[in-house]
Formats: structure tokens, C-alpha cells, sequence
């Protein structure tokens, strides 16, 4: 018996440092490059905060104008990548199809083979940029719709919005969905993020390590629990279901998605400010829909003591928005592509190849049975 201590799934385990993040289990508060959150969702716009993250200060205004007007002539994505994404199952995962397509973009980039930082940096902002056109172009895929072309007159959201649902969006979606955005950018060494690091550890490209990051997202212990929330709050019902809908739930050993966080044990710094953006969202038309959200919320908290992470908000607030249920990890890819990103920069900065140990713990040596 060995005394090797295991920390499995890592936990409790500090492996590297990094300058893009701080997630504060203590205080519950989360900084992006030294500014509160909260603080850049209310007055940031979100070509604000990716710049900031990959670049560690807000952009001046001449900055933020040159980065616009970049940003909006890369949004188009070439003809014969809508055709790959056309040619897809109708019915697989949209995270399947966004996996895809940038895997696609990354075999049809020479930057790929680059190792130059501006680089880096080059194919980050393409891909902030030419996220949300497959994403819209996916979003009607699975509505029998036809794309509809990136306008560079719109900033970021009212352009992906428009692009989605056809029609210009108004401020209050436009505002939701921007807060939404910036929450949801970057979270320190979150599943996806290390999982981007590690692939870039190995001196692997940009796109290898999103596509992989994509993957790790996916999961519905990550970001796939938005997905999860939305799917259990119709499950639930109606609001007075919700305590003997956990209950079960809790009796069966399920777990209750949009709930509990590896890192934040007494609340997600995230969510006070999402629930009040679902709230506002939401004025009074979906009453019921909120009813539902607070008892399970409620509920939890007393049977459990467990918190509601950036997910339990999120979900619902993307569900009133219109969009369809799988496609709202894919828009959690359209924020945290700006998180991965810098990590991507900052690992491939001062780079050491990740490679933990494991405890041997099967066969000992053998001889092979006699042939
Ligand atoms: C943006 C994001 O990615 S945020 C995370 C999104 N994921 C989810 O919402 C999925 C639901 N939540 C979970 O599965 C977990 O809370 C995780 C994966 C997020 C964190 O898990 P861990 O840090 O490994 O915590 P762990 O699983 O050890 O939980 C500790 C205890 O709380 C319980 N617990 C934690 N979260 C939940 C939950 N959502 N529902 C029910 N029980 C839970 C565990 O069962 C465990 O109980 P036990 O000690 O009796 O076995
Ligand atoms: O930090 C984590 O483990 C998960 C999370 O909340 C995120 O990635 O936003």
C-alpha cells in the first residue's frame, strides 16, 4: 500500500499561475485582470472585456475603434464551411457541429502551423469574430432556415442576435445577453480552460486547443449543465412540484444541474448579477417560469445548502431569449473562446508541458502465460 497522497480530479491541486483571473473561493468574488465582474458587466461593453483579457488593460478609444472595425470585417465565415456545417446530421449536438467548424477553420489556416504570438492573437480575435456567425448559422439550421449574412453596422450582440432571429433585438435583449457574454468569458483553470492548456503545453496550435476546450465544455458537469437547467426546470413544472420534484431527485442520487461549483462552496460571484439580469429580462410575463427557478433555488438551499452556480441563471435567461435548448452551450463558447484564449497566450508565454503521475494500481509485473 502506498502513501502516495491521490488528488483526484485534481482537486484542491494548484498547478500553475496566471494573471487573466482570480477566482476568490473565500469571498465569493471573481476578477478579470484586477477588475470586480460585476463592475465590467454593468459598464463594459464586450469587445471590452476580450480585449482586456487578452491584452491585461481596457483599450483606449482609438484601440477599441481599430479592434471594431477589425472584429466586424472577420465575421463572414467562407462558403464551404456552411456547407460542412450543412451537411451535418439535423439532429447532432450543435456543440458537435461548433467542435467541427473549428476544427475546420483550423485545417484551412496556415497561422496554424505558427508559433509567432501576434499570431495567437490574429486567430483569437477570427475566432471571437466568426464564432457567432456558426453559431446563428446553427441556430437556423435546426429551424430549416436559411443563414443570414453578419451586418458590419452592428456591434457584437445586436449583430448575432439579428443574425439568429432575423430581426433587430431590442435593448433589453441586447443587454441580458451582453451581461450574459461577460460572465461567462473566463473563470481562472475551469475544466475547459486547463483542458486548452494542456494541448497547448505540447506546442499544439490554437485551434487544436479550442476544439479540444469545445469538448471539455460540453460535458453537463461544465458547461452543459445550462442545457441541464432548462430541461429540469420544464421537468419540475409547475412552482408547488419543485420540493417533492428534489426530493426524488436527491433520494435517486441525481445530480441537481445548475447546483454546486469545485470552487465556490457559499455562492458563484456570477450569479447575483445574471439573476438580476433573467429578472429584469423577464419583467413580469413569465411569472411562472420564475416561480419554478426560486422554489428549486429555494429548496436546495435548505435540503442541501448548496448554491446555484452561473448556470442557474443563464439557462433560463437564454431559454426566454428564444433559443433552442442545445444551443446554449455553444453560446457559452462564443464568451469563454475569449478566457481560453488568453490562458492559450499566457500558457504558450511560459510554457512547461503538462504532464501529472498516476498511481500504478493494476496487475503486478507478470510473466506471459506459456504459448
Ligand atoms: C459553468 C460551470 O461549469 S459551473 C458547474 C456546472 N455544473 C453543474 O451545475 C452540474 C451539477 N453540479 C455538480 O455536479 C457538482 O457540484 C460539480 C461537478 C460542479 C462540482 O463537483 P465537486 O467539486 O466534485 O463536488 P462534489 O461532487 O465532490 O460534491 C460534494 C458533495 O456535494 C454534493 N453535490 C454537489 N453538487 C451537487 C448537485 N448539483 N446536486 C446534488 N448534490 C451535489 C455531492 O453529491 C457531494 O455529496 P457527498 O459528499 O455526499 O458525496
Ligand atoms: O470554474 C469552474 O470549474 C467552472 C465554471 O464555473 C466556469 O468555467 O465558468
Amino acid at each position: 500500500m502506498s502513501d502516495t497522497t491521490i488528488h483526484r480530479g485534481l482537486a484542491g491541486v494548484v498547478v500553475d499561475e496566471t494573471s487573466v483571473s482570480k477566482v476568490d473561493a473565500e469571498t465569493s468574488t471573481l476578477i478579470y485582470r484586477g477588475y470586480p465582474v460585476q463592475d465590467l458587466a454593468a459598464q463594459c461593453s464586450f469587445e471590452e472585456v476580450a480585449w482586456l483579457l487578452w491584452h491585461g488593460e481596457l483599450p483606449t478609444q482609438d484601440e477599441l475603434a481599430t479592434f471594431t472595425e477589425t472584429e466586424r470585417g472577420l465575421r463572414a465565415v467562407p462558403d464551404e464551411l456552411v456547407e460542412v456545417l450543412r451537411g451535418l446530421p439535423e439532429d447532432c449536438h450543435p456543440m458537435d457541429s461548433v467542435r467541427t467548424a473549428v476544427s475546420w477553420l483550423g485545417a484551412n489556416d496556415p497561422r496554424s502551423e505558427s508559433d509567432d504570438p501576434e499570431d495567437t492573437l490574429a486567430v483569437s480575435v477570427s475566432l471571437f469574430a466568426q464564432l457567432p456567425t456558426i453559431v446563428a448559422i446553427e441556430q437556423r439550421r435546426r429551424r430549416g432556415q436559411e443563414p443570414i449574412a453578419p451586418d458590419p453596422a452592428l456591434g457584437y450582440s445586436e449583430n448575432f442576435l439579428a443574425m439568429t432571429f432575423g430581426e433587430a433585438p431590442d435593448e433589453a435583449t441586447v443587454t441580458a445577453f451582453e451581461t450574459s457574454m461577460t460572465l461567462y468569458a473566463e473563470h481562472s483553470f475551469n475544466a475547459s480552460t486547463f483542458t486548452a492548456r494542456v494541448v497547448t503545453s505540447t506546442l499544439s496550435d490554437v485551434y487544436s486547443a479550442v476544439t479540444a476546450a469545445i469538448g471539455a465544455l460540453k460535458g453537463p458537469l461544465h458547461g452543459g449543465a445550462n442545457e441541464a437547467v432548462m430541461h429540469m426546470l420544464s421537468e419540475v413544472g409547475d412552482a408547488d412540484n419543485a420540493e417533492a420534484w428534489l426530493d426524488t431527485a436527491l433520494a435517486e442520487k441525481r445530480k441537481i444541474m445548475g447546483f454546486g461549483h469545485r470552487v465556490y462552496k457559499t455562492g458563484d460571484s456570477r450569479v447575483p448579477t445574471m439573476d438580476a439580469a433573467l429578472r429584469t429580462f423577464a419583467g413580469d410575463d413569465h411569472a411562472d417560469l420564475l416561480a419554478t427557478y426560486d422554489r428549486l433555488k429555494d429548496a436546495m438551499l435548505e435540503r442541501k445548502n448548496i448554491h446555484p452556480n452561473l448556470d442557474y441563471p443563464a439557462g433560463p435567461t437564454y431559454h426566454l431569449m428564444g433559443f433552442d435548448i442545445p444551443m446554449f452551450t455553444p453560446l457559452f463558447v462564443m464568451a469563454r473562446i475569449t478566457g481560453w484564449t488568453a490562458h492559450i497566450r499566457e500558457q504558450q508565454g511560459a510554457n512547461a508541458l503538462i504532464r501529472p503521475l498516476s498511481e500504478y494500481v493494476g496487475a503486478e509485473k507478470r510473466e506471459l502465460p506459456q504459448r
